[in-house]
């Protein structure tokens, strides 16, 4: 597999988002510097770099796990589709899903695979894999996705004081006593691509923990009208607050829009993988802001947009109605588009409608 210094270089004249870059280890230790610039990162883009997450060689297998089973044939992944009834886990194949109001196909493929599988391997809770995955559980995926929940458990729980939460609070969110959409997912963009991968989106759950090696991920900063691309940092993962994190806190946390676009400048003719991590609540958790539990965010509801953060839906119901609707399937029209939409609908459309609402030509 190609890394971050055996492709080519990311190009110095494209205009790059200045993401904070927070200290794992520090972070560990308690340190009020780091968590106070953790903080900034997390309340006003949503998005930062962390270094020293002690992942790195699980990430580097798990590329190679992503490229093995994205390079099986078509016919092969296709026993595993995720489908058209709003189910993330599995395969999804390439141009099955809008990345705007026209219905402009995506071109990327994806494998996600459940938490809840890769910890009860090899007994299923969802669902099957594929081979190559099944191969790599013991050794690559369930140490990813081990690594990955106590880095984002970590996260959450210094959110959790922020916030003024009892302690524990966010954790029950995200107990595995029940089971949740939290999943791990590889992309794949083939190279020499000229249109949208990854339509402007926020991610449906708590927090993502993601590893890039070639640039294409893009984000909309507040009350900006221009993209920015998020430069790939070796060993740097990129993390970034979803919108159940964003409505559990009433706003406080942002869940900021973002997209994926081939790989900017010469990093074009390469293909393209990520490596993600996405945690999401319990299932039966429902998506509202937790008042009841936290001055600060009682606060932050009186001042709250009129829609509020009260969404009258669970997790589970949240994460399948944006995948259902972002089928190309499902679609019947513009409607579709504005109904697969999460956080960034209220926060965003209105005030920035044509940078969201149509996918862009690199
Ligand atoms: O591939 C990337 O860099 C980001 C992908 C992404 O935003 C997502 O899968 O939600
Ligand atoms: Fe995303």
């Amino acid at each position: 597999m190609p890394s971050v210094t055996t492709t080519a270089p990311f190009p110095d004249d494209v205009a790059t988002a200045p993401l904070l870059v927070i200290d794992y280890a520090l972070i560990k230790m308690g340190d009020r510097a780091e968590i106070d610039h953790l903080w900034v990162a997390a309340t006003k883009l949503g998005f930062w770099y962390l270094k020293n997450h002690g992942v790195e060689e699980e990430v580097n297998r798990m590329f190679d796990m992503g490229a093995e089973t994205l390079g099986l044939s078509l016919s092969e992944k296709l026993k595993y589709e995720q489908g058209d009834n709003g189910d993330s886990f599995g395969y999804k194949a390439r141009g099955t899903i809008a990345t705007d109001v026209d219905g402009t196909r995506d071109n990327v493929e994806f494998l996600n695979i459940a938490q809840d599988d890769a910890l009860s391997w090899p007994r299923p809770i969802y669902r099957t894999y594929p081979a190559t995955v099944n191969t790599r559980m013991t050794g690559t995926i369930t140490p990813f996705v081990r690594k990955s929940m106590e880095v984002n458990n970590t996260l959450l729980a210094v959110f959790e004081r922020q916030l003024g939460l009892p302690r524990g609070e966010i954790a029950k969110l995200h107990s595995t006593a029940e089971p949740c959409g939290s999943e791990a997912r590889c992309i794949k963009t083939p190279p020499n691509q000229t249109t949208t991968g990854v339509g402007a989106h926020t991610d449906f759950g708590t927090i993502t923990f993601l590893h890039n090696r070639l640039g294409g991920l893009q984000v909309l900063p507040p009350d900006s009208q221009k993209w920015l691309y998020i430069k790939p940092l070796a060993d740097h993962a990129v993390c970034n607050v979803g919108d159940a994190l964003a409505i559990f806190s009433a706003g406080i946390l942002r869940s900021n829009i973002h997209r994926v676009m081939p790989p900017p400048g010469a990093q074009s003719q390469f293909e393209r993988y990520s490596i993600s991590f996405f945690t999401r609540p319990r299932n039966s958790v429902v998506l509202r802001a937790l008042a009841d539990k936290s001055e600060t965010i009682a606060n932050a509801v009186a001042r709250a947009p009129p829609e509020g953060y009260d969404t009258g839906s669970t997790s589970a119901e949240w994460i399948s109605r944006r995948i259902r609707k972002l089928r190309l399937k499902n679609r019947k029209g513009p409607e579709t588009w504005y109904a697969s939409m999460g956080t960034e609908m209220h926060a965003n459309l209105e005030r920035r409608p044509d940078v969201i609402r149509r996918s862009a030509v690199a």
